[in-house]
């Protein structure tokens, strides 16, 4: 497992990461969220050793990533999917990892296969599509055949077959008991893959639970209701002391009763119901509701924004126009 303990950086005075202390757990895929900016890849390359921390420590299976022989056969990992020496050809990249690594040269071809990457193992990286470059970097990640795998944004250029591949490929990699260590701005896909989820904002641990847990305490769940009959149903629910808001259409909307006791009760008293509905939220909407008041960057409606909220200064060049820097 990895275990961070008040793990802390800072980049002159920016404070990337703060004093996060989690343990990333065998045996399931744990997604590391957070918006644009909250220190999710500091915190990957600190486990990696590629940055150091101001403060606190980073364990992977109990050792300094320092302390690690052959780290590949270790933890494995895809960071950046561009950050390979462009000149050499996707098979010469992993030779040298493996050669530098103390594995075995048969288990390049083993992963280029797994990945899909054979018929072009020959071909120089720098021609490679982003796709292309993401699973030389999964290649890469696998190589050592290691317990532990981190992937930063892994989905990044795939097509949707490829998509389906890599959220596959981690989840038996966390069935054969691996610890597998996700970042990703894809909801949907985060909702399909991820277990267990780990949330940051402004470098500061926000939330760390399972899936369904996350999803519960961070949205509304409700049933809608609907009926021929709205008015009858309004005051069956009012008699039983149940509050319902109308939301057009003739729909109701109920909270804090299950929809098997909404059911039963329109039964009783033969109401014919066109909807019985109980609505849980996305991930998505959970994650913007928990990390609404950390997000740095946002977009606005509308005019185009020149300066930061709070601040004279203008903003950033390099930006769109219209993003600007919330005010902390
Ligand atoms: N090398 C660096 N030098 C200075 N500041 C940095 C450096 N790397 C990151 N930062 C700052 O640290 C903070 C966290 O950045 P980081 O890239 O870790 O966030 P992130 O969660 O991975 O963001 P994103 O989702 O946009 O990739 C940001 O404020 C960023 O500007």
């Amino acid at each position: 497992m990895i275990e961070l303990e008040g793990l802390t950086k800072y980049y002159g005075d920016t404070l990337a990461v703060d004093h996060l202390t989690f343990t990333v757990r065998p045996g399931m895929v744990t997604g590391f969220l957070g918006p644009n900016g909250a220190g999710k890849s500091t915190t990957m390359r600190m486990m990696l050793d590629l940055d150091h921390p101001t403060e606190g420590t980073v364990r992977i299976d109990g050792k300094h990533y320092r302390q690690l022989n052959d780290p590949l056969t270790y933890i494995g990992a895809l960071l950046d999917a561009k950050a390979v020496h462009g000149g050499r050809s996707a098979v010469n990249h992993l030779l040298c990892l493996a050669q530098s690594n103390g594995i075995p040269r048969e288990r390049v071809g083993e992963v280029l296969d797994t990945v899909g990457l054979t018929s072009v193992a020959d071909k120089r990286s720098k021609g490679f599509s982003l796709g292309m470059s993401q699973r030389l970097g999964i290649a890469a990640a696998l190589l050592g055949d290691p317990k532990i795998l981190l992937f930063d944004e892994p989905v990044n250029g795939l097509d949707p077959e490829g998509i389906h591949w890599i959220r596959n490929l981690m989840k038996n990699l966390a069935a054969q008991g691996r610890t597998v260590f996700v970042s990703s701005h894809l909801m949907s896909e985060m909702a399909l893959t991820a277990e267990h989820l780990v949330v940051i904002g402004q470098g500061r641990l926000m939330a760390d639970m399972s899936m369904a847990e996350f999803i519960q305490q961070n949205s509304r769940s409700y049933v809608r209701m609907r009926s021929p009959e709205p008015e009858r149903l309004l005051d069956v629910l009012h008699v039983e002391g149940i509050e319902a808001v109308a939301v057009g259409n003739g729909s109701l909307e109920i909270d804090g009763v299950p929809a098997d006791e909404l059911g039963g009760l329109a039964a009783r008293h033969q109401l014919v119901l066109h909807e019985l509905s109980p609505q849980r939220a996305s991930l998505e909407e959970a994650f913007m509701r928990l990390t609404a008041e950390s997000v740095e960057y946002h977009a606005h409606d509308g005019e185009p924004v020149a300066a930061y909220a709070g601040t004279q200064e203008p903003a950033p060049s390099g930006w769109g126009a219209d993003w600007q820097k919330k005010g902390s």
